[in-house]
């Protein structure tokens, strides 16, 4: 991986109020998994499930054209498989390969000769500008996203962004290829801003990886650990070390900046003796400071998933593990939560997180009781990943289940799982 110079990383590139693409609330967004733009259908009287169900029918037919031939050959389904049909049994019809109606390179007519088929790098574009991938990351070069960015595109040229927005406008203005971003760590959690951000973008989930984070104390050669009376870093670095650092008898103020490895540049750049920095092994090397206090971490399986970020989704498998990410609000109505995740547990479809947020456009929704007054309940947008790829039968009839209670409805995007094998180690 090429990563490109430590002190100009991308800042703000748009003015704010184009930067902000708004949820409008009430409305119903699905995303079509074979369009570059999503479906926006209106959540009035009218297009519900059938809308939805439409966007995906391409996708199904697909599906349920392989489905119906495993079924002829004994192979086994369901009613979750024909109900996936969604009216559109005649799958054929909606095919996506095209016929070449023209001739070939000999002057040889080729009528109704099906095209080559469609493959995954056809619709994940390789980049314009060469051949080497650029990846915008949140932070400066020494940062863990910037080791994330390496480890989904080991060739890529890692861009360092000032703030998490910047990296999405980097991929939506074309100045990069892919966004890296942290969404959860298993210490300190969710990283709440980048949920609300991949709400406010557009841009499609394409993949995830797991990073061991390894963190090392950074200070100036020759400063010792009494003289330090500030520790800075990204407030999650902070929190994943909180234990240990009082463990190792520090008693210094915690400041949060804006990355881990600016941290430690910002350290050498003003050469602050005493001031230590919670940054990886590579950000030591690169600003020139002595490592302290290595693997400080309170847990020292360490773990931080990131999502990698396209402007285009990627077709989804079933040749593979896929996981699947969306957000919804629900709609009116008792137990919704509970009938929106008993849509996956009838098809046995695995949830592997859920996290709510605020609903900023609607926060509160009145309960009228004649009885007792007027409850006021927060509204949230929540959301969940589950072990399915979109491909798959089983997860379209979940979520054209969901649809039915939610009156906001969007696949962040159907991507391979990331099944490394699980080892701690230096996350540098
Ligand atoms: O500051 C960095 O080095 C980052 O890449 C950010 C970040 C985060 O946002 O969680 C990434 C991984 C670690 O969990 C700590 C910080």
């Amino acid at each position: 991986m090429q990563a490109i110079s430590p002190s100009s990383p991308l800042k703000s590139l748009v003015p704010p109020r184009r930067r902000l693409a708004r949820v409008t609330p009430n409305k119903l967004y699905v995303h079509c998994i074979y369009r570059s733009d999503s479906v926006h259908f209106s959540n009035g009287v009218g297009p519900s499930r059938a809308d939805w169900q439409s966007s995906c029918a391409i996708l199904a037919s697909k599906v349920v054209s392989q489905e119906q031939s495993g079924r002829d050959s004994g192979g086994g389904g369901g009613a979750d498989h024909v109900a996936a049909v969604n009216g559109h049994k005649t799958s054929m019809e909606l095919s996506l390969i095209p016929l070449n109606k023209g001739s070939n390179d000999d002057g040889n007519s080729n009528n109704n000769k099906p095209m080559k088929p469609l493959t995954i790098t056809d619709l994940s574009p390789a980049p314009m500008h060469g051949s080497q991938l650029r990846v915008a990351y949140q932070g400066v070069p020494g940062a863990y996203s910037e080791a994330a960015a390496g480890k989904a595109y080991p060739n890529c040229e890692a861009i360092p962004c000032d703030q998490f927005e910047v990296a999405f406008q980097a991929v939506e203005l074309w100045i990069s290829d892919r966004a890296v971003l942290p969404v959860e760590n298993s210490l300190g959690g969710s990283i709440h801003r980048n949920y609300d951000l991949l709400l406010r973008h557009r841009l499609h989930i394409v993949g995830e990886v797991q990073l061991p984070v390894h963190h090392c104390l950074l200070a100036l050669p020759g400063v010792r650990k009494e003289y330090i009376t500030r520790v800075i870093s990204h407030p999650q670095a902070l929190a994943q070390c909180e234990l240990t650092l009082t463990k190792l008898g520090l008693h210094a103020a915690r400041e949060a900046v804006d990355d881990t490895a600016g941290a430690a540049e910002y350290i050498a750049a003003n050469n602050l003796r005493d001031t230590a920095a919670i940054a990886s092994a590579r950000a030591a090397d690169l600003y020139g400071l002595q490592i302290l206090a290595d693997g400080i971490q309170d847990d020292s399986s360490n773990v931080t998933r990131f999502v990698m970020l396209a402007r285009e989704p990627i077709i989804p498998r079933t040749d593979r593990p896929f996981k699947t990410s969306i957000v919804f609000a629900h709609d009116k109505g008792t137990s919704v939560l509970f009938k929106v995740l008993s849509a996956f547990a009838f098809r046995n479809i695995n949830l592997t997180k859920i996290e709510s947020r605020p609903h900023r456009n609607r926060p509160i929704r009145l309960v009228d009781d004649a009885n007792v007054g007027t409850a006021k309940h927060f509204e949230y947008m929540f959301y969940v990943d589950f072990e399915a790829s979109m491909a798959e039968v089983r997860a379209q009839n979940a979520l054209a289940e969901v649809q039915e209670f939610t009156s906001f409805l969007r696949v962040l995007g159907s991507y391979p799982m990331d099944m490394t094998p699980w080892c701690p180690s230096r996350g540098d």
